[in-house]
């Protein structure tokens, strides 16, 4: 017969998180509190650097986060932290902080339709210290201060643009603070190529206040625009991959699964670590169809790509959209 993996121990002994994150936590949804277990991947993982140490993707944002959550790039994660955290309270005897961020991390996309199955890899000792501050990249940093952050820790450009897909299934609640939970694209919960579309259109409006600080015009009602976004996408450097991620789905979530995975070692020696994947389950299918927003056209695409045009897409029918908030989580009451 042929002869069956057996399942390593630390995955049995994790199993159970898992299953309580996904049923207790994102309760099968791609809202609010996935998006933000999402996000505290990267926050944890980046605080890394050849210069000024601090310990990659070891849990330290949770650890240390009396530290880390006062670092101004961290904004906003002190709700999720209060979301997440009673959950790594609960199975702190069985998983270290490392582990538990990025657990977390691959399964929120489990019910984000379109995102691909990401690795996790187990066993990441407890962090020694907090990250220094200044190594999480701000939207208001310029495209080479943040090209310079990921080179540094061996990310290529790319790689970056691959990364930001996770801004397909995101928003803000800090950057304009009298409108939390404004989402970057029109459909914060399926993992599509909208976010690459959208933040290609001339910006027109300020879905709240303006003159917030990393935040520059979108092109829907509803949806928010970061700065560092409008600039990947119309840099040279990386306005090609940004274009062609948006209208090939499949090869946007294909680059997305390993740059990510390449995240959550940073700072971990992978022949450590012990490979726990069967713990992820694949997220749901996702036929997309490349359109633009209802109203808006190839003229209102910026042309970026040096090397080649922005194809035509059909337009989305309908009234011009005024694209919802996203449902904050809250940790204590789910239903008023
Ligand atoms: C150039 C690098 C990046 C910059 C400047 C950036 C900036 C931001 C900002 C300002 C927010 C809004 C925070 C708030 O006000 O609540 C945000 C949200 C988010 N970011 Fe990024 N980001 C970057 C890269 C990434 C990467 C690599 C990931 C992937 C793992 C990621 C995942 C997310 C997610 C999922 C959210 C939504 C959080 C939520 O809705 O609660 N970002 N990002
Ligand atoms: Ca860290
Ligand atoms: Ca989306």
């Amino acid at each position: 017969a042929p002869s069956k993996r057996q399942t390593p121990a630390i995955c049995s002994t994790l199993a159970p998180v898992a299953q309580d994150l996904l049923e207790n936590l994102f309760g099968g949804e791609c809202g609010d509190s996935a998006h933000g277990a999402l996000r505290l991947i990267f926050h944890d993982a980046i605080g890394i650097s050849p210069v000024v140490g601090g310990g990659g993707a070891d849990g330290s944002i949770i650890t240390f986060n009396e530290t880390e959550l006062a670092f101004e790039a961290n904004d906003g994660l002190d709700d999720v932290l209060a979301d997440l955290g009673p959950f790594f309270l609960k199975h702190q005897a069985v998983i270290s902080s490392g582990d538990f961020v990025q657990l977390a991390g691959a399964l929120s996309l489990a019910a984000c339709p379109g995102a691909p199955k990401v690795q996790f890899v187990a066993g990441r000792p407890p962090p020694l210290a907090p990250s220094p501050n200044f190594l999480v990249p701000e939207p208001f940093n310029t495209t080479d201060q943040i090209l310079e952050r990921f080179a540094s820790v061996g990310f290529a450009p790319p790689e970056i643009i691959a990364l930001l897909s996770s801004h397909s299934i995101a928003g803000a609640d800090t950057v304009d603070p009298t409108i939390p939970g404004t989402p970057f694209d029109t459909t914060p919960s399926v993992y599509d190529t909208n976010i690459f579309i959208d933040v290609l259109l001339k910006g027109t409006l300020f879905p709240g206040t303006s003159g917030n600080q990393g935040e520059v015009e979108t092109a829907v009602n509803g949806t928010l625009r970061l700065q560092s976004d409008f600039e990947l996408a119309r840099d040279p450097r990386t306005a090609c991959t940004w274009q062609e991620f948006a209208t090939n789905q499949p090869l946007m979530a294909s680059q997305f699964a390993p740059a990510v995975f390449k995240l959550s070692l940073l700072g971990q020696n992978i022949n450590d670590l012990t490979d726990c994947s069967e713990l992820i389950p694949q997220p749901p299918a996702l036929k997309d169809v490349p359109e633009f927003p209802p109203g808006q056209f190839l003229s209102d695409i910026q042309d970026s790509c040096p090397t080649a045009r922005f194809p035509d897409l059909p337009t989305q029918p309908g009234p011009p959209l005024d694209v919802a908030p996203i449902p904050q989580a809250d940790s204590d009451d789910e239903d008023s």
